[in-house]
């Protein structure tokens, strides 16, 4: 089976860049929605971006961007992936993909099997999944929320592409997040963090050898 691969998101530091990658981290996360505090500004990812050493791919995470806002970053910043976090159709999420010349990964909030329905249709214009937490109603941000689901409802899925399992993942509940769901890539960001926005380069360490280790678990 191949190891585990972890995503950390939100990043807004060098040096959260630099401990993510030398913790083993497969994919690192660039926020660009102006209400989060891990926000980055273009200019700030492409700086980011270029400290990231090769083979880690760099996503650029968008809330239901314009395509003005997506041609800048397309101009600026050397991405790998976008991920979109926000209500953008199927429609859009194939628009988005072709307009950037970058796969694409679809973040659906879960609360309620209901919400697992749509998979199916994201998964014919979609690279991978992100299957979160529901933020809650009323809240500021989409993602980003520390909190989990219930992962019952994703035990046994199969999935039309490949998935990430995000929401409320921490050092002390990946092991069990991957022996649970059989997850074989996890998103996580204030799990991992000091205070919002900023890494915390012990809790990376932490999340991506316990996430690495619970592959070796019995399933749950
Ligand atoms: O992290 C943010 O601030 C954010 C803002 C707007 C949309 C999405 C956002 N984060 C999404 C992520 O990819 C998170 O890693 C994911 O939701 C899990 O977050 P957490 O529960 O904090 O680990």
């Amino acid at each position: 089976m191949d190891s585990v691969r972890v995503k950390i998101c939100g990043l807004t530091r060098v040096e959260d860049v630099r401990a993510a990658a030398e913790a083993g981290a497969a994919y690192v996360g660039f926020v660009f929605f102006p209400k989060s505090p891990r926000n980055v500004s273009v200019e700030a990812a492409r700086e980011l971006a270029l400290e990231v050493p090769p083979g880690i791919a760099k996503v650029g995470l968008l809330v239901d961007p314009s395509d003005a806002l997506l041609d800048e970053i397309d101009a600026a910043v050397p991405l790998d992936m976008i991920q979109l976090h926000g209500r953008e159709t199927p429609e859009r999420v194939a628009e988005v993909r072709a307009r950037m010349g970058l796969p694409v990964m679809k973040a659906l909030g879960v609360s309620s099997e209901d919400d697992l329905a749509k998979v199916a249709a994201y998964g014919r214009v979609a690279d991978q999944l992100l299957i979160d937490a529901k933020a809650p109603e009323g809240a500021e941000l989409p993602g980003g929320n520390g909190l989990a689901f219930d992962w019952r409802l994703v035990q046994g899925r199969r999935w039309p592409v490949p998935w990430m399992l995000a929401g409320g993942l921490t050092p002390e509940n990946a092991r069990r997040a991957v022996a649970m769901t059989g997850a074989q890539q996890l998103d996580v960001s204030s799990g991992v963090e000091e205070s919002p926005g900023i890494k915390d380069a012990g809790k990376i360490r932490a999340f991506i050898a316990a996430a690495k280790d619970g592959e070796a678990a019995p399933r749950l």
